[in-house]
């Protein structure tokens, strides 16, 4: 059953067992700053580290209402992990979020403000807009993020200024609809949901964001991702 005012976060793992903790304390943290009602769903792609070991003490500490572990056998890619992770949704809202401090907690209550004064279906983070930036990463890494968003841009004319970012707060039907209607599978599948957020007729605010490189860990960005990301776009393109 869907709670009202409730905040579902969903945060998909690979290899995230030093980040996954502080991150649950900082959103605890935050939500119990601010009287919201939350919980946090850890979608871990069977993660060789012991994530799973360390989740499941995060249900010990937190509960069983804060906290759920929804694993998967291995490791199936960064979109299908949102789709996975929605079906165990209670909250009115989902939050999606990297769970390596890339997205930091303190930003919600911005968000949660934003959805709240133009009642809008999606709000997304913006790293390329206002006083939003990246930092942390090297010229290469900068270079593929510019070029995704210029790329999908140019023949895609969205309606917002950061396409590939993955920060982002949805109404949970809202999510549903477009989850339905999405086929990409990897990190593609951010900037497909934008497109089909527009398609669909939904609102999107931005909130502009620091984007700060992961401490801890690695980028599972890879060459083939950056090749479904160019089919991903001609194929939004010649049926969208
Ligand atoms: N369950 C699961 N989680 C995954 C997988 N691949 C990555 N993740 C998780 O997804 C989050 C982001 O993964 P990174 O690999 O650290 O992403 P990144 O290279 O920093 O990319 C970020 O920037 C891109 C835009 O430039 C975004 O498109 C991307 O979503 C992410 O925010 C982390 O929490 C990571 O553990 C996977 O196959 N399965």
């Amino acid at each position: 059953m869907v709670r009202q005012d409730k905040y579902s976060v969903i945060l998909p793992t690979y290899n995230e067992r030093r980040n996954l903790p502080i991150l649950v304390y900082l959103l605890n943290k935050t939500f119990t700053e601010h009287s919201i009602d939350w919980e946090v769903i850890i979608v871990d792609d069977n993660s060789p580290d012991g994530t799973q070991e360390i989740a499941r003490k995060l249900i010990d500490i937190y509960g069983a209402d804060h906290i759920q572990l929804r694993p998967r056998a291995g490791k199936l890619g960064l979109g299908t992990a949102y789709v996975h992770g929605l079906q165990y949704v209670t909250g009115e809202f989902v939050i999606i979020m990297d769970a390596d401090f890339s997205h930091h907690p303190e930003a919600i209550p911005e968000f949660i403000a934003k959805q709240k004064s133009q009642n809008f279906d999606i709000v997304t983070g913006t790293r390329y807009a206002g006083d939003g930036g990246v930092y942390g990463w090297d010229f290469k890494r900068k270079l593929i993020s510019r070029g995704a968003n210029f790329l999908a841009t140019v023949v895609l004319r969205p309606n917002v200024s950061d396409l590939t970012g993955s920060f982002r707060l949805y109404k949970t039907p809202v999510l549903k609809k477009i989850i339905e209607v999405t086929q990409s599978k990897g990190y593609v599948f951010q900037m497909e949901m934008m497109v089909r957020a527009r398609s669909l007729g939904f609102t999107v605010g931005e909130v502009p964001i620091s984007f700060v490189d992961r401490l801890y860990g690695e980028s599972k960005l890879g060459g083939d991702e950056i090749v479904q990301y160019a089919k991903g776009v001609w194929t939004l393109f010649t049926s969208v």
